[in-house]
């Protein structure tokens, strides 16, 4: 028989003085998964969040742990007993508390009984020498070293993980996410941390749950949030696009850089075609002469640079096509500067084109 996910919410919803803020928000967590709720501020992801920590109650849906029922529009286990431990981006330490008694805060017994457990976290968080500090004599980095210590040591079933990272120094970020993330795999916790920043999803997480206005638009691996949009929003929030408008005739679109298929696309709608900057291919001109097509990336389009940047890994070239006009952001990877006015010629990755119905 195979085990109930550890962490299952069924078609939460809640409202706020007759505004919808959370809507049939579904979704389940397994042991040792990592979910990220994904969205832009506002969109519901903290509200969720505090109605699964028990903080907030729903108007309805229903929240299990390890397939029990904690929490419906009747029934309602408290907070403290619901086995799910939370850690937010303030870290709320106690101030008056060194660090060793910190992370032994949340543990049954006294400090004595649960020494081992305390000093076994803080050897896994490296912060052994930090055990009779107080909060405010360590760095952003160690407190959140403490704060993830005292929210694994009474080994809950759920963290939930609210902007963990976000009151970090950019640079320290990459280091203590992955640490982090090393730390919460060998527990085998089932993890919900709340985001707004793309990266910090497809870095952490095992599933994003891509929010917006309340809904959950999208879930998935990343890497199929990434390659398989549901729509040209979900496509722009993981990075800058590129959109070309078209109107479907007879099951095709046609644009500078030949026809796209749009089957089951009724004549006549317009549909927006999507690519992200990474995936134009940029060719020299030979004499007015461009590229012979190729399925794998379609016709060639004549351009002109408008601009082009240096960003440090990557060089950005703004284009404009000759034909209709449309502009055109492309990178590549290094130092490439044509001056404004050069031509070039432009194909899109067909395998990496999104078609979607302008809404
Ligand atoms: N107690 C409350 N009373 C009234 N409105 C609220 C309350 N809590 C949240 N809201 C509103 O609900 C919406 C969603 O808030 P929420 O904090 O869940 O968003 P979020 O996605 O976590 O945003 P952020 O990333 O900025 O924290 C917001 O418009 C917010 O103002």
């Amino acid at each position: 028989m195979t085990s109930p996910p550890r962490l299952e919410v069924q078609n939460l919803t809640r409202s706020f003085d007759g505004r919808s803020v959370v809507e049939d928000v579904s979704f389940s967590v397994s042991a040792g998964q990592v979910a990220c709720l994904l969205g832009p501020s506002g969109c519901g992801k903290s509200t969720t969040l505090r109605i699964i920590a028990g903080v907030d109650i729903q108007d309805s849906g229903s929240i299990f742990v390890d397939g029990r029922l904690v929490c419906d529009t009747v029934f309602r286990v408290p907070p403290e007993r619901r086995a799910i431990g939370l850690m937010f981006q303030d870290f709320a330490l106690f101030p008056h508390l060194p660090v060793s008694e910190n992370v032994a805060f949340g543990l049954k017994g006294n400090f004595q009984s649960n020494r081992g457990r305390v000093c076994e976290l803080l050897e896994r968080v490296h912060m052994t020498e930090h055990l009779d500090s107080y909060p405010h004599e360590l760095s952003g980095g160690e407190q959140q070293r403490v704060a993830l210590a005292r929210a694994l040591a009474p080994q809950p079933r759920v963290l939930l993980m609210d902007e963990p990272f976000s009151g970090l120094d950019e640079r320290l970020r990459d280091g203590i996410r992955d640490e982090t993330l090393s730390l919460l795999k060998e527990e085998g916790t089932a993890v919900l941390l709340v985001t707004h920043e793309p990266d910090e999803a497809m870095r952490m997480a095992d599933q994003i749950l891509l929010m917006r206005e309340g809904r959950i638009m999208q879930q998935g691996a990343p890497y199929n949030l990434y390659n398989a949009p549901v729509d040209r929003q979900a496509a722009a929030f993981f990075s800058d696009i590129n959109v070309l408008t078209g109107r479907v005739k007879g099951a095709l679109t046609a644009t500078p850089f030949g026809d796209f298929l749009t089957p089951g696309v009724p004549d006549g709608t317009e549909v927006e075609i999507v690519i992200r900057p990474q995936h134009l291919k940029i060719d020299f001109d030979r004499g007015g002469q461009g590229p012979a097509p190729t399925p794998e990336n379609g016709s060639a389009a004549l351009a002109r640079v408008s601009r082009a940047r240096y960003l440090g890994r990557e060089s950005l070239i703004e284009f404009t096509t000759d034909e209709g006009g449309i502009a055109l952001n492309a990178t590549v990877p290094g130092v490439f500067l044509p001056p404004a006015g050069t031509p070039m010629w432009l194909m899109l990755r067909r395998d990496r084109v999104f078609v979607f119905p302008r809404r």
